[in-house]
């Protein structure tokens, strides 16, 4: 479904991100890993054609065929949305403070051409209560919601499109860890549901470990490792991974939480 093939990303005087190179299949939960800096926000935003305007993307990332690198910004723009969406750590960046969740919801289906009125607030109530919330939301201004229910939202308006692939950066960061724990079986059961495919961004192991299936470790802007999850976890090669697998001796102890 995705192919990011040799991509680098540079500003004028420096490569960041350098010849990577993955692909994702459909239903896929790919956990994009690795230290700080790293280049991971930058390829994610090099796949939707959001990289911040002082910095080039190069190679090719194919999504069904067709090169999201080259894409005019028309095709861009009703590609995110309809078959590609973003869900961010800064929900509340996402949303405008002056203007309720309902207008937000009219506004993300009118900007991609659904015109019948009705349908657009039946397609959000149905969105709102899909992940879990109550529709009086649909009145309420993002300030009046709490960080887990605002990230529903997000994800509600991620998924109101039916896209075939989800990038998510770091989505649970801002988040207490049971309200994240309880964002990412949400996604989880609607990935089984829809079987979309998940580009997860993240810097924490546990979710790795529950929910990935393959990944990718990212250093110095370039993948030192990939492949399936169980595999590296347990026969990890590189050093780095190694070291990054070591710094998370609370894996099993938070297992057991969850458990409990
Ligand atoms: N617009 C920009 N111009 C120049 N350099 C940038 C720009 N945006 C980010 N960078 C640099 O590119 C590098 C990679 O950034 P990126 O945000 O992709 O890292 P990351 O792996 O996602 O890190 P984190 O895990 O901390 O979010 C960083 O050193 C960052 O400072």
């Amino acid at each position: 479904m995705l192919s990011i093939e040799q991509v680098s990303v540079s500003s004028k005087n420096k490569k960041i991100v350098d010849s990577v190179s993955l692909s994702l299949h459909k239903g896929d939960w790919y956990a994009l890993v690795g230290q700080s800096g790293s280049g991971k926000t930058l390829l994610s935003q090099a796949i939707g054609q959001m990289l911040p305007p002082n910095l080039q993307a190069n190679g090719k990332i194919l999504f069904h065929d067709i090169d999201l690198l080259t894409a005019p910004p028309k095709q861009m723009r009703t590609l995110r949305g309809q078959k590609i969406s973003y869900i961010f750590q800064d929900y509340q960046g996402s949303f405008t403070p002056f203007r309720t969740i309902g207008q937000h919801f009219e506004e993300y289906q009118k900007v991609h051409g659904i015109s019948d009125s009705k349908a657009r607030k039946s397609n959000a109530f149905h969105a709102l209560e899909s992940v879990g919330l109550d529709t009086s939301l649909y009145r309420r201004y993002p300030f009046q919601l709490s960080g887990g229910q605002l990230q529903r939202v997000s994800i509600a308006m991620a998924l109101l499109l039916s896209p075939d692939l989800i990038i998510a950066d770091e989505i649970t960061t801002a988040l207490d860890s049971v309200s994240g724990h309880k964002i990412l079986e949400l996604l989880s059961l609607k990935q089984k549901e829809t079987g979309f495919a998940i580009l997860f961004i993240t810097h924490d192991w546990r979710h790795v470990k529950r929910n990935a299936n393959r990944l990718a470790v990212m250093k110095d802007g370039k993948i030192i490792e990939s492949g399936e999850k169980d595999h590296i976890l347990h026969d990890p090669k590189h050093e780095y991974t190694k070291q990054l697998i070591k710094a998370a001796p609370t894996l099993d102890a938070m297992q057991r939480m969850y458990r409990r």
